[in-house]
């Protein structure tokens, strides 16, 4: 089995419009585990994945990746350090065709390995395979969802962060989207799963983390998490 590997954030703190909005937030994270992060709407979840993939500058504390600190480091160099964001919103070119939104994440890669990846990521979402020389634009927003889950994956991360898969998106294509991350994680990826469906979200993960205004309140098994609901409860009505 390969050796388990870690993103480990300690003590981070963020501020966004001169506001200190993430006090003094420590956990980690494993490969091969899907860690679900809950909170309500403002609670600090966004702003704590963005400060991870080097998008929100910090205002404290560290992270790193196994040995690699990745503090202070540009998104891109984070990507390749081996964590990639999936952002919220199901981003993509509209102009480009499927296949070269895809592509356009694994820009530094040898021909081979850019090859390889797109294999994969057809492996895995080959509803993109089918559809992979029309323009992203006429795609539905599952299928948007895809791509740029496939974009994470081209990459061949160890961990890939996830803000919000179910956005806007109706139940089966969610259904599927899990589906991937479960198979990201089963192949040895960590996954770090931002949903503001709880229960969706503590049905995927192994591990469970819960925000309440800026600061960490629960980092545990999802499983101790859904035996004790008022733990979620208190949290979102809190902020
Ligand atoms: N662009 C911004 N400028 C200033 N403050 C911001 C900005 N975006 C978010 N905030 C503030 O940062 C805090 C954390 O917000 P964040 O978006 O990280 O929370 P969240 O848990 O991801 O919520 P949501 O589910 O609504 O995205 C909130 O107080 C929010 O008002």
């Amino acid at each position: 089995m390969a050796a388990i590997s870690s993103v480990v954030v300690k003590n981070l703190a963020v501020e966004r419009g001169g506001k200190r909005v993430i006090h003094d937030v420590s956990f980690a994270i494993k490969s091969g585990e899907i860690t679900a992060l809950l909170g309500a709407n403002g609670a600090g979840k966004s702003s704590t994945v963005m400060a991870l993939a080097g998008v929100l500058p910090i205002a404290g504390g560290r992270m790193r990746l196994d040995a690699t600190s990745l503090t202070g480091l540009s998104p891109d160099r984070i990507r390749r350090a081996g964590l990639a964001l999936v952002p919220e919103g199901h981003r993509v070119l509209g102009q480009l065709s499927v296949e070269d939104n895809i592509l356009v994440a694994a820009f530094d890669g040898s021909p081979s390995a850019r090859r390889e990846g797109l294999e994969r990521a057809y492996e895995i979402f080959p509803e993109l395979a089918q559809r992979k020389r029309q323009l992203a634009s006429d795609l539905s927003g599952g299928q948007k969802q895809m791509v740029a889950m496939a974009q994470a994956f081209i990459a061949k991360p160890g961990f890939m962060v996830v803000d919000e898969l179910s956005l806007g998106l109706a139940p089966a294509v969610v259904k599927r989207l899990a589906e991937a991350l479960k198979i990201a994680a089963q192949n040895g990826i960590g996954v770090l799963l931002i949903e503001q469906f709880a229960n969706l979200a503590l049905d995927l993960a192994d591990h469970a983390m819960v925000m309440e205004r800026g600061r960490l309140v629960y980092d545990g098994a999802s499983t101790t998490l859904r035996a004790n609901p008022e733990i979620l409860h208190g949290a979102y009505l809190a902020s």
